[in-house]
């Protein structure tokens, strides 16, 4: 657990040096390729995808397929929620919760542990929808279960729960992009995908002085994702990207377009082929900000473990295997306030 731990903080990447990190762009694919049945229309995504996912680890995507009116719904819901009584979002706080579901408060979230103070946001966590009555949440595991829901404002749970259901089947078509861009078969990762450890985090970043980062005031601190990838939309500017030379590159929402970028696992995975990205947060736009941070991990049994077409004589697997679920929750310890304190507890 130890050795997995110091491989996932993975913050002073001196190694980024000498990757290929040099970009002061963001790309952009049109994934819409992927959703036609022709195979070579798929492999030209594929390979666009790589591409981006190599040399930058972050990538708009359009031709996705999901209506602008959707996301500007979803954004809705979430401001009219964050706006309701704090003492009656701390009904389903995660912290009483103690598994990956409910509201995370201000003050629950330390993404950069170099940072000084917690990251400036609240957000709600959801994931899979799954019956109560599921073995894995009965036997405890943290990721999985039903989700929980507030009950006010009224469409939180059913404009959400679509967004949801619109990543995921969004995420799995990526999938698809990223296997053909690494030359294996389309669904290579669909068994590994079966009961997957999604995370929809939808976050609300207040507005907040133009005043000098101080390592107090930022919305969510440097860091990667761990998972294998983000899909991320955004109500406003503020998410910054940093390139080898450490310039942070501003990276706005387009419209039409999602954020895709690479996490830790599917760097692990492909054997550092495919770049994760450190990124953060300032929201100086003077507006509230919103974003829905999809990460799309895999199977909680599924197995880490170098991709044959990541390897060869010359480049041996760097990584040991990993289970996916160990790899997720030691990631969540290191950054939630609420699993510090359920370790505490023990
Ligand atoms: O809000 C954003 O734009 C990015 C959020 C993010 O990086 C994260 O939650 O991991
Ligand atoms: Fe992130």
């Amino acid at each position: 657990m130890h050795d997995l731990q110091a491989n996932t903080r993975n913050l002073d990447r001196h190694d980024q040096a000498a990757r290929r990190l040099d970009f002061s762009e963001i790309p952009q694919v049109d994934i819409a390729g992927l959703r036609g049945g022709d195979p070579a229309a798929a492999a030209a995504v594929g390979a666009a995808l790589a591409e981006a996912m190599e040399t930058v680890g972050f990538v708009y995507v359009t031709g996705h397929g999901m209506p602008g009116s959707q996301l500007d719904a979803t954004f809705e819901a979430m401001a009219r929620y964050f706006e309701r009584p704090e003492a009656e979002k701390a009904g389903l706080d995660i912290h009483k919760l103690a598994r990956h579901r409910g509201y995370v408060p201000f003050e629950g979230l330390h993404a950069d542990p170099h940072e000084g103070g917690a990251d400036l946001q609240e957000a709600f966590e959801l994931g899979l929808e799954l019956p109560a009555d599921d073995p894995d949440y009965l036997a405890g595991n943290m990721m999985y279960g039903p989700n929980v829901w507030p009950e006010r404002p009224a469409e939180f749970r059913p404009v959400l729960s679509s967004y949801l259901d619109g990543v995921h089947a969004i995420g799995r078509l990526l999938f698809h992009g990223i296997a053909l861009g690494l030359g294996l078969p389309k669904d290579w990762f669909d068994d590994k995908i079966g009961k997957p450890m999604i995370q929809l985090r939808a976050i609300h970043y207040p507005q907040q002085p133009p005043r000098e980062v101080d390592g107090r005031h930022i919305g969510i601190g440097a860091h990667s994702d761990y998972e294998c990838f983000t899909i991320l939309a955004a109500s406003q500017p503020g998410l910054q990207v940093r390139n080898r030379r450490g310039e942070w590159i501003d990276a706005p929402p387009l419209p039409g377009a999602f954020i895709i970028n690479i996490g830790d696992c599917m760097e692990r995975w492909t054997n550092g082929r495919l770049v994760s990205t450190v990124h953060r947060v300032i929201n100086r736009s003077g507006a509230e900000r919103y974003s829905l941070a999809f990460f799309f991990g895999a199977d909680y049994e599924a197995t880490i473990e170098c991709l044959p077409t990541c390897q060869g004589p010359d480049n041996p697997p760097k990584y040991p295997p990993v289970k996916a679920g160990d790899w997720t929750t030691s990631n969540i310890k290191a950054a939630y306030t609420y699993r510090a304190s359920e370790d505490a507890r023990r």
